[in-house]
């Protein structure tokens, strides 16, 4: 007969425990779960980039229902556990429920620890935890502005990131005076502070917040040194404690974690325990790659197997936040036992530094490229001696260095290559010989390695260099999201030759590992079709974000703006009228002047937004799409004495041509009448500055988070030439660029050269002008559509307001 086993905490190191009994004794044991949450056993790591907009609540399951079911678990999810009776072999829960256990392994994880401070019940103070902590902060980023984060360690500063991609304001408050003081030194602390305040984070550090303020709801903090900070949304991310009270209070002996030895047994026979709740010889660990090696030691104790034990694990760590790359592991500040190999480019915005004990590396930081760092985590647990090549671990090896085939090979098969999914390189190893896997998304696809931080990467490269040589390894290139691993130009070649025509098809006919496609790719497939097929495809509108398929933005109160379209900033008296009228009759709360010269009605209800537009009759601004926004236009040779040419007249024209067309990501214009460059064409997608006799055509600026100026591309004489290199610039763009790329990323990817190459020929430029028009030609103003068609304004006024975007 089956033994019962009985897991309490449904979450990762638990039911990692579990993955692995099921394949060393599938039928030892009959085995039932408690989780506290509602949820299946979810990827908490992923939270982070669910917070991001990286991926979506679905995307982030390990274990779906489907798999308990078929593996016979019984699975009492939203039951907490409330007593084990160690006596009569008893596990029961809050709600109840009472299940015998032979075996049972506790894997409660841990408690966000919460400052315990006046008016820290305040509505609005939150943790960073759980999916429920993630809906809490969608729902509030609807709502209000201003979070701050108590904490700049790795959870505070990835919470810091999400939010402001849900467009919050954020400051961290940190109480050291050095960011991610836990896995940084003071140099990469200040590199780290200076690139996260580019991206909008403001920083308080070297501040103890003393009380919450608020009546009911959080409006702000006050800190010993007696300076305030407003909040409308606090989220604590300083820390864990292990979750312990029901263990403790069933007797079970616990310190600051539940105690176990290296078989992760407690003092009472048959309790188990793994996971962030436990104390393993004095350490309580917060990551993932030590609670999976603990699970793998207890999977095999439970199934009767050898096992050495666990004897403690060296941490790395990578944090979360797209743009910023920073990695840390083991002992990485400096010690009167220590010497280190640091390397600093402040310009280039990277700085690496080995820490040396010994004659051994003990500790590494990594900021700006970490693409050492697997390497030197691997050096780090290998304890391999580096005596006389210290200086070549960093610097280039000139031959004595360790090369990466030297440290692959001497790795066990048991070793772990990829921390955050406990996969080791033995099975790494037998994906590629025996699955035929040739590059790191193969990888990724068979064994799950590289799916959540991304941090091994460079290390799965490295195994498969060694297994397969340089020559039998598939260039490391990105799936377009999770559900493939194509390319986005093998998805758009393959939409090409097999004359794919829906979302549906592509994913049926791609392989996509996920039937409904997810949030990254269901836009992204839309338009590629659109692009190859603008005859024949039909806008999927339920794929386009909530912006695009209401046409106005939805603003932090779930209410939308409405802009009309003003070409090149120029408007007459009776639409500005119009516009005053509009804005008393609804009642809009904001008239605001924009940035790309023109008129942002805010604050508009979703059901007035079909009559405002009847009554307006005025094209949309397409404020929220991924199309030409607007023509910026200074006034040029019409009244600026300055004024070489007409770049009202020019930038009029420009907006007319190219409205209304879908693009990689929004696309912004510019054009002014003389060098002094007065519309600040020079920051923007496409700039056009008038010259003597002439235009420059400028292309690649940018001037959001990462501001970058143009590069030139060509210098023309007519008006009919900018119009020509614009169409053929746009639709080159358009056909070559990766969805959501702006055009200062993808003129870096593909080189200007390419670039000036592909259009410089005049009969290139014209068949790219020719399918522009084609594509423009089909076109037509959404709202107009949508107000004349009384199909398409039922279906808009029954769309739901989504809850994330
Ligand atoms: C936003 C975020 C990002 C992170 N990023 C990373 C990262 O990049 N890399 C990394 O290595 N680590 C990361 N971590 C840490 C990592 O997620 C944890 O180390 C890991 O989830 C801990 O696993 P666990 O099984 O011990 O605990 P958990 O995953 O927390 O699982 C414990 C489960 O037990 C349940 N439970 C508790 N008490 C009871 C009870 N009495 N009865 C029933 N159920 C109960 C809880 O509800 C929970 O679901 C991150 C954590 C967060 C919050
Ligand atoms: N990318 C990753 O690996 C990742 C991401 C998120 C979370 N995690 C894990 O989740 C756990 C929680 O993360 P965390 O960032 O909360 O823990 P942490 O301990 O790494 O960082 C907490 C930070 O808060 C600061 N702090 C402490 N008290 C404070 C106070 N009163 N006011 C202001 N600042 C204060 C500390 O100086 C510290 O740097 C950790 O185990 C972490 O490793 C890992
Ligand atoms: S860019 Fe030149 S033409 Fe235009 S407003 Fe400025 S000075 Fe005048
Ligand atoms: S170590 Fe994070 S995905 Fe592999």
């Amino acid at each position: 007969m089956k033994k019962k086993l009985v897991l309490i905490g449904n979450g990762m190191a638990g039911v990692n425990c579990i993955e692995q009994i099921l394949k060393l004794a599938p039928n030892r044991y009959d085995i039932t779960i408690f989780g506290s949450e509602p949820h299946p056993n979810y990827n908490r790591i992923m939270l982070s980039s669910v917070l991001a907009g990286d991926a979506d609540i679905n995307d982030i399951v390990i274990n779906s229902w489907d798999w308990y079911r078929e593996n016979n678990i019984i699975i009492h999810a939203g039951h907490t556990v409330s007593n084990i009776d160690t006596k009569r072999k008893i596990v029961s829960t809050e709600s109840g429920i009472q299940v015998p256990y032979d075996d049972v392994i506790i894997a409660t994880g841990s408690l966000p620890f919460m400052l315990p401070l006046p008016g820290a019940d305040k509505k609005g103070v939150i943790a960073f935890r759980d999916i429920k902590d993630c809906e809490t902060m969608f729902e509030t980023a609807k709502k209000y502005k201003k979070a701050v984060v108590i904490g700049g360690g790795l959870l505070g500063l990835e919470a810091a990131r999400g939010l402001l991609n849900l467009n919050m304001e954020v400051s961290v408050v940190h109480s050291n005076k050095i960011l991610m003081n836990r896995q940084m030194d003071e140099t990469g602390g200040i590199m780290l502070q200076k690139e996260l305040q580019q991206q909008g984070m403001k920083f308080l550090l070297g501040k103890n917040t003393e009380k919450i303020l608020g009546k009911e709801r959080v409006t702000g903090l006050r800190f010993s040194d007696g300076s305030e900070e407003s909040a409308d949304l606090v989220v604590m991310a300083i820390g864990i404690k292990p979750n312990m009270a029901m263990a403790k209070k069933s007797g079970i002996e616990v310190n600051r974690g539940i105690l176990v030895n290296d078989f992760m047994e407690t003092n009472i026979p048959n309790v188990y325990s793994v996971g962030e709740c436990v104390e393993h010889r004095g350490i309580s660990y917060g990551l993932v790659a030590p609670l999976y090696e603990q699970a793998a030691v207890l999977a095999k104790k439970l199934a009767g197997l050898e096992t050495e034990g666990y004897h403690g694990s060296v941490v790395s760590t990578k944090l979360k936040v797209s743009g910023v790359d920073v990695f840390s592991a083991g002992q990485f500040l400096d010690n009167v036992d220590t010497r280190a190999v640091r390397v600093q480019d402040e310009f280039g915005g990277v700085y690496k530094k080995v820490v040396i004990r010994g004659g051994k590396v003990v500790g590494a930081v990594l900021f700006g490229d970490i693409s050492d760092g697997a390497r030197l985590f691997a050096m780090i647990r290998s304890g391999e001696d580096v005596t006389g090549k210290e200086k070549e671990i960093l610097l280039g090896s000139g031959g004595s260095a360790p090369s990466n085939a030297d440290l692959i090979a001497s790795m066990s098969d048991d070793e772990i290559v990829c921390g955050c999914n406990g996969v080791s390189k033995g099975a790494v190893v037998t994906a590629i010989n025996e699955k035929g896997c040739t590059s790191v998304n193969d990888i990724k696809a068979c064994t799950k390695a590289s799916a959540s931080c991304g941090g091994c990467k460079p290390l799965i490269a490295d195994v498969l260099t060694y297994v397969l040589g340089a020559d039998g390894v598939k260039t490391v290139k990105e799936g377009i999201c999770g559900c493939t691993t194509l390319s986005r130009d093998e998805v758009v070649e393959g939409i090409r030759e097999m004359k794919l025509t829906t979302s549906k098809e592509v994913m049926n006919v791609m392989g996509w590992n996920n039937p409904e496609g997810c949030s990254k790719c269901r836009p992204a497939l839309n338009y590629y079709l659109g692009m190859v097929w603008p005859e024949d495809h039909e806008d999927e509108r339920e794929s386009r974000f909530v912006n695009e398929r209401n046409h106005a933005n939805i603003q932090k109160d779930g209410t939308y703006s409405v802009v009309p379209r003003i070409y090149g900033g120029v408007t007459t008296p009776q639409d500005l009228k119009k516009i005053a009228d509009v804005a008393v009759k609804y009642e809009v709360p904001l008239v605001k002047i924009t940035g790309g010269q023109r008129i942002d009605l805010l604050g508009v209800k979703k059901e007035d937004l079909p009559s405002m537009w009847t009554d307006l009759d005025m094209p949309s601004g397409y404020a929220y799409g991924k199309t030409l926004r607007t023509v910026k236009t200074c006034v040029g040779s019409t009244f600026c004495r300055f004024g070489t040419q007409d770049s009202m007249a020019m930038g009029i024209e420009m907006e007319k041509r190219f409205e209304r067309l879908s693009t990689p990501a929004k696309f912004k214009m510019a054009v002014s009448g003389c060098p002094r460059n007065c519309a600040e064409a020079t920051i923007k997608d496409l700039g056009v500055v008038a010259i003597d006799g002439g235009w420059e055509i400028h292309v690649g600026g940018n001037g959001g988070t990462k501001v970058r100026v143009t590069d030139l591309l060509v210098k023309v004489k007519t008006e009919e030439e900018v119009l020509e290199w614009t169409g053929a610039y746009m639709q080159y763009y358009r056909e070559t660029g990766k969805y959501n790329e702006r055009t200062a990323e993808w003129l870096e990817r593909v080189g200007l050269d390419t670039i000036k190459a592909a259009l410089e020929k005049k009969e290139d430029r014209l068949a790219l002008v020719e399918r522009i028009e084609l594509a423009l030609s089909l076109t037509q103003d959404p709202w107009k559509e949508i107000v004349e068609t009384d199909k398409l304004r039922t279906t808009f006024e029954n769309l739901p307001i989504p809850t994330m975007n």
